[in-house]
């Protein structure tokens, strides 16, 4: 146990992590360092301002970043599995391809797929995220938030032993955002893989999460972490009713709040020294 985030051994363990983009010396400077512990089977909501640097972090936890100081480890407890699946804000499903197709291709772009086996589980998502019906559809013949399953689809599909999530139901309306919600939430109480989740909204952040970090203005680090000890499985009406959904909220915000005016002041600053 890790005394200081409370979890079990790290799944993820971020160690004095910076990123700087352009020159080492004389670059932005977008993100860091960073102190992280992720648990085993943790669900991990991250807030911060825009522009402090979330979806970097996120970025580096699937291979497709690289700090420029510190290190990522991440332990991989089962090579049969795929180490990660992404799912992004915008629809990220393949146009050309079915639902069915589409559902598939995680399996086999990591070369796990073992047919019957994993047709049967592409199946059972599809069902799971109510997609079964239009499975010889095109993307273009669903909804934004049809879509969206089908990206989660995907990524349950693969099974991947962490998932990560920027901001999935950021372009959603707001009721589909609260059933993908609901939706998220079930899955994984079934799945229990290690997740990352960024999201702007606190009440999504409280509502998903075992634990929810706060990330500073740029260069961001993490200035808070708070667990959330609220019953799962997690129905989100019965708990958006409890008082302690609203107190976690509130002390969140409490916290954001400064570190949103501090953005703002950095952009205006940034902004201001352009025009000079
Ligand atoms: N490849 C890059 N080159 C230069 N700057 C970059 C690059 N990628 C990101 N940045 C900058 O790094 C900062 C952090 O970006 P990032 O997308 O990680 O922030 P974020 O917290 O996810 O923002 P948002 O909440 O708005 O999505 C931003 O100022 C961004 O412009």
């Amino acid at each position: 146990m890790d005394a200081a985030t409370g979890q079990s051994s790290g799944k993820i363990v971020v160690s004095g992590v910076s990123r700087v983009f352009g020159d080492p010396d004389k670059g932005f400077k977008a993100l860091g360092p960073v102190e992280l512990s992720v648990g085993r089977g943790e669900f991990l909501c991250v807030v911060g301002p825009s522009g402090c640097g979330k979806s970097t972090l996120l970025r580096m936890f699937a291979g497709l970043d690289r700090p420029s100081v510190g290190t990522i480890a991440i332990g991989h407890d089962n090579v049969a599995r795929p180490m990660t699946a992404m799912i992004f804000q915008q629809e990220s499903v393949f146009p050309w391809l079915t639902v069915e197709e589409n559902a598939a291709y995680g399996l086999k772009a990591t070369r796990t797929w073992k047919g019957a086996e994993s047709q049967e589980r592409v199946d059972y998502f599809l069902e799971k995220t109510g997609l079964s019906s239009f499975r010889k559809f095109r993307p273009d013949q669903l909804s934004g938030g049809m879509k969206q399953r089908l990206s989660i689809a995907r990524a349950f599909a693969t099974n991947p032993e962490i998932l990560l999530m920027d901001e999935p139901f950021a372009a959603l309306d707001e009721q589909n955002k609260l059933l993908m919600q609901q939706e998220l939430a079930s899955l994984w109480e079934e799945f229990r893989s290690t997740v990352i989740f960024i999201t702007h909204g606190l009440d999504e952040a409280v509502l998903l999460g075992d634990r929810v970090v706060v990330m500073s203005s740029a260069p961001g680090r993490i200035i808070h972490s708070m667990s959330i000890d609220l019953p799962r499985p997690r129905h989100a009406s019965e708990i958006r009713r409890m008082p302690a959904f609203a107190r976690y909220t509130s002390e969140l915000w409490d916290i954001l709040g400064h570190e949103v005016l501090e953005a703002r002041r950095q952009e205006n600053r940034r902004i201001q020294g352009r025009a000079q």
